[in-house]
């Protein structure tokens, strides 16, 4: 990130003013070092339940993009792997970079890809997303690496809407679509307990970072990238480097579900 972008008075380096729970002791993204997780064979699988049905629309929220579920029943849920009991999906959104060589909030050993997707779930414990946004396990978010190769056909649907949400503000319906296809065919994980990554940066989130990306191809990339961060009307300026960079782990273990 340029240290402009650092300084700029929305950016990441200012959120502390704010939001001290910037500097708190769960924060997100962090750096993974897969040799200093820990193999936790008491981990369960994953279960991830996706109704194509749910998809309800697509917003340009200003900072990024989210696809947004029905989330009134357990249509869509997440269960398994770290978590107890069951999580709704909420959204799905992403962060990139304004070149190839960043956007990723996840590093993996100081790697940096050049887009991370995230699927946003909320524990239904708790009577709806908002208060289970406050609770130390109140949300799980499953975060997919997304890596330079082949263009990805999964995420055509999704690219295809942006001519209706270039600009902040917009949203358009979006409906029929279901999120597993945009996951890799294996699901191991690592898991560390964090926070949201952008204000109001609560410690609220258990993460399940998939070890596999799935591919994107540079043309694809340049698409997110005409996204804007502004309204209509104001002089625009592109969606890029929407990403946090990475946090202090502050102690904590981060834990694989693979040897
Ligand atoms: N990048 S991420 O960590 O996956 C992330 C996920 C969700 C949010 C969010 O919902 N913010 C609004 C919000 C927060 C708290 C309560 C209500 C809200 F609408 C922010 C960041
Ligand atoms: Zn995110």
């Amino acid at each position: 990130q340029t240290l402009l972008h650092l300084g700029r008075p929305e950016g990441p380096e200012m959120w502390a003013e704010s939001f001290p729970i910037a500097n708190g002791p769960r924060q997100s993204p962090i750096d993974i070092v897969p040799t200093q997780a820990q193999h936790d064979p008491s981990l369960k699988q994953l279960k991830l339940k996706y109704d194509p049905a749910t998809a309800k629309g697509i917003l340009n929220n200003g900072h990024s993009f989210q696809v947004d579920f029905t989330d009134d029943d357990n249509s869509s849920t997440l269960a398994g792997g770290p978590v107890t009991g069951i999580y709704r999906l909420r959204q799905f959104h992403f962060h990139w970079g304004s070149s190839d060589e960043k956007g990723s909030e996840h590093t993996i050993a100081g790697t940096k890809f050049p887009c991370e997707l995230h699927l946003v779930h909320w524990n239904t414990k708790y009577p709806n997303f908002g208060e289970a946004a406050s609770k130390p396990d109140g949300l799980a978010v499953v975060g997919v690496f997304l890596k330079i190769g082949s263009a990805n056909p999964r995420l055509q649907k999704v690219l295809d809407a942006f001519d209706d949400i270039k600009s902040k503000g917009r949203q358009t319906t979006f409906s029929n679509f279901d999120p597993k296809t945009l996951l890799p065919s294996a699901l191991d994980f690592w898991t560390y307990e964090g926070s949201l990554t952008t204000p109001p940066l609560l410690e609220s989130v258990t993460w399940i970072v998939l070890k596999d990306p799935v591919s994107v191809s540079p043309a694809q990339m340049a698409k997110f990238r005409s996204l804007l961060f502004t309204s209509e009307g104001e002089a625009p300026s592109c969606m890029v480097d929407n990403f946090r960079p990475p946090q202090p782990l502050k102690g904590r273990k981060v834990r694989a579900s693979f040897k």
